[in-house]
């Protein structure tokens, strides 16, 4: 029994020490499990009374209106070893209602009188005075109210000695006149006068046992009488509770370690303290977003396909609407022929008019050019943010996500940039050097099919013209073929790979530069989230102790 008693007390000291009182903060709480023992009655009904006498130790203050400020000061304390009364030490906890609020306080005390007791696991002692009619008793009201059946209900009747002359509690003490699940229980306190006098515990118990054996009235109900037999029932009592709760808090002490422990991984590791461990910890973050990121583009997580989509899509379509047909109709080949010509017209072929002809239409492809890179572009960055938001870490410290943004954003302009330009540079150069073969085989092919009333003095009828633009039309689709497949190749290669390959390394060389305190302010961590993480650490330990302890006890019942 001791052992359970203590065990209980162990648990309920962890709890109070760790700030377990079964309220607020969201936290599994243990406090609410554990058997309790409240003392409910009305004013100056003898309640500190009762309580010192069941713990065989003077420690409460006594006394109407001095009582409530004084125990607002007294919370948390412990009781002694006592042989006298009990072997059995009862951990003791005090809770008042904040003072103050004058309107208010009665029902504020009932409020939380009542959220103790209605608890399940609170045995309650009810006291009433004996020199009060009992249909009044504050205390037999509050708890039928939560203990209707009163299976933890214990009733205590105070102040017996003070009752009228020719009156007295017999019909009460035998349960006659109001039945209650457990007997009453008459006690015999020390009168306000014994305190002033200091009359000890001992011989105050003396006393009482004397009252109840010499009083005719009560003579025969003596044995289960007085302070001592109280407190020998109460601790019988408590000792089945527990028994009987023990696998309950077990089983609850499980559940809540897992949960605790869950959360606790939710929220992720606490910030190591020196440089070294705080550049390891960014390091190791980045990994895993660089990680997510890939995956995304390796197909291992989606949107990735949407850049093939670009290549496949995007870029044909926008070649396809350039129309090169219509550039090159009768009137825009006759301009243009006509203004290389200049004041010369051309003697054999129009050498420069052909240039200028397909120059003019390869040039209206760096649109498409551009536009495919940009595209290409929002993709990353789109892929960028989905990763960062898949980095649970990073959600840990909200500094570092938006350095991480920053930096990968950066770098993904940077990659554009250069991608603009070596896609660019390839539209360039097939405007720059034409192919010599393509216009080497003209002439034969235009004499085959070509038209016989054709002659080189007629420059610009609309046949000539007209073949003019046709070939310029095929050797402008030859080259556009060529370059919608090295345009991706020329994105891929600046942009895709080196995004896979690249894309914090900026970050990391102006990482390895910085102080200790620079790297902290990196992971400034939510202060609400570090709380949580330490009450829920706190909390973790007390019921890994508590898990400890029962099971310590558990095994050797
Ligand atoms: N004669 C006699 N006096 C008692 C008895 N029980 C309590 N008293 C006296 O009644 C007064 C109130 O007792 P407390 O034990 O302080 O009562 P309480 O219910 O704790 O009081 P509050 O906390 O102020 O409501 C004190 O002066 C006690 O000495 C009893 O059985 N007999």
């Amino acid at each position: 029994m001791d052992n359970l008693i203590s065990l209980v007390n162990k648990i309920q000291r962890a709890c109070t020490a760790l700030g377990d009182h079964g309220e607020e903060n969201a936290l599994p709480t243990l406090w609410d499990a554990l058997p309790a023992i409240a003392v409910v009655g009305g004013q100056s009904s003898g309640k500190s009374s009762v309580l010192e006498s069941i713990v065989g130790k003077d420690f409460l203050p006594r006394g109407s209106a001095l009582v409530r400020k004084e125990i607002a000061d007294e919370t948390d304390r412990e009781t002694g070893r006592s042989k006298q009364i009990s072997s059995v030490p009862i951990h003791l906890s005090i809770f008042s209602p904040n003072e103050g609020q004058p309107d208010s306080i009665v029902q504020d005390i009932e409020n939380m009188v009542r959220s103790y007791i209605e608890k399940p696991n609170c045995i309650i002692l009810a006291i009433s005075p004996a020199n009060q009619d009992l249909a009044t008793s504050d205390a037999i009201k509050i708890s039928r109210e939560v203990d209707p059946k009163g299976e933890r209900t214990f009733g205590v009747l105070t102040k017996i000695d003070l009752m009228d002359k020719g009156t007295d509690a017999v019909e009460i003490l035998e349960g006659k006149s109001y039945k209650l699940q457990y007997p009453w229980i008459g006690v015999v306190n020390r009168s306000q006068a014994d305190i002033n006098k200091n009359v000890d515990m001992i011989a105050a118990r003396r006393r009482e046992r004397e009252y109840f054996s010499s009083t005719p009235e009560y003579k025969h109900l003596a044995q289960r009488m007085g302070s001592e037999h109280l407190a020998k029932v109460l601790s019988k009592h408590l000792e089945l509770v527990i028994k009987s709760r023990i696998p309950g808090i077990q089983s609850l002490i499980s559940k809540s370690i897992a949960e605790l422990e869950a959360e606790l991984s939710r929220l992720g590791k606490p910030i190591a303290t020196d440089a070294g461990g705080k550049l390891y910890m960014i390091m190791e973050i980045c990994r895993i977003f660089d990680q997510n990121f890939k995956e995304h583009l390796d197909g291992i997580r989606p949107g990735g396909d949407k850049v093939y989509n670009v290549f496949d899509n995007q870029l044909p379509a926008a070649l396809k609407r350039l129309q090169f047909d219509k550039q090159l109709s009768m009137e825009n080949v006759r301009k243009l022929i006509t203004e290389a010509d200049g004041y010369q017209p051309h003697l054999i072929a129009p050498e420069q008019g052909y240039r200028r002809l397909i120059e003019s239409s390869l040039v209206s492809i760096r649109g498409p050019a551009e536009a495919a890179v940009d595209a290409v572009h929002s993709i990353l960055k789109e892929l960028v943010q989905k990763a960062i938001n898949e980095t649970a870490e990073l959600k840990q410290y909200p500094s570092l996500r938006v350095e991480v943004g920053n930096a990968a954003f950066e770098s993904l302009e940077r990659m554009r940039d250069e991608s603009k330009k070596a896609t660019l540079k390839l539209v360039d150069m097939e405007c720059s050097y034409l192919t010599v073969d393509f216009f080497r085989k003209l002439p034969q092919d235009i004499e085959k099919g070509g038209n016989p009333t054709h002659s080189i003095f007629d420059r610009y009828n609309d046949s000539y013209l007209r073949r003019i633009g046709s070939t310029v039309l095929s050797y402008v689709n030859m080259v556009c073929a060529s370059l919608r497949n090295s345009i991706p190749k020329s994105i891929v290669y600046c942009q895709v790979r080196e995004a896979k390959r690249s894309l914090l390394d900026h970050f990391f060389t102006e990482l390895g530069g910085k102080e200790q305190k620079q790297l902290g302010k990196m992971l400034d961590e939510d202060p609400a989230i570090m709380e949580r993480r330490t009450a829920l650490a706190k909390r973790l330990e007390l019921y890994k102790a508590a898990q400890a302890e029962i099971d310590a006890v558990a095994w050797a019942k």
